[in-house]
């Protein structure tokens, strides 16, 4: 139950109950950097306010389907969103001022947003199968530490992703 619908095995496992769920995050925050690597130095914005209506109404959709509140699994993803491009300008910034660092190739941003589409749906399950330990305040709060300080360390998350994560798990114990 645990295996995301990816296909793609996730390469380290963060500790604890809400591993599964910070391991979804910090693959999602990883996909950014290839959003960044499809969008820079093609003119296209970070911001793409329709893309982001749509991934907000599957996440509504999906998630009244699984019996979770919809508003606040909205809430959630709009933290993952958020956090996307957190990376996105982070990268852009090093990439223009280290144009050495820049990504040599571009990847289709067609093909990176169904990959974001498979993750809105993986995510809404771990939110579902995480609901009892996410209502407990303090079983919650420990349980996220524990998952992101893991994940950080065996993820060698650098700074801006550190950063980031911060903003996606904002609301995981809400
Ligand atoms: O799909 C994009 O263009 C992205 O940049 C990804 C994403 C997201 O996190 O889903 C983030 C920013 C955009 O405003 C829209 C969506």
């Amino acid at each position: 139950a645990d295996t995301p619908a990816t296909g793609v095995p996730a390469p380290h496992k963060a500790f604890g109950r809400l591993g599964t769920l910070t391991d979804l995050v910090v693959e999602r925050l990883r996909v950014s950097d290839d959003v960044a690597a499809a969008k820079f130095g093609t003119g296209s914005p970070i911001d793409d306010p329709t893309r982001e209506q749509q991934v907000l109404d599957q996440v509504r959709q999906q998630a009244g389907a699984l019996g979770l509140d919809p508003e606040q699994a909205a809430a959630f993803f709009e933290d993952q969103i958020t956090a996307n491009k957190q990376v996105q300008r982070g990268l852009f910034a090093r990439w223009t001022a280290h144009p050495g660092e820049a990504p040599t190739t571009r990847p289709d941003l067609g093909e990176i947003r169904t990959r974001l589409d498979r993750l809105t749906t993986d995510l809404l399950g771990q939110l579902k199968s995480t609901v009892d330990v996410r209502a407990k305040r303090t079983a919650c709060t420990v349980q996220l530490a524990v998952a992101t300080g893991s994940a950080v360390v065996l993820g060698r998350l650098d700074a801006l992703h550190r950063e980031a994560l911060d903003t996606a798990v904002q609301s995981v114990c809400a």
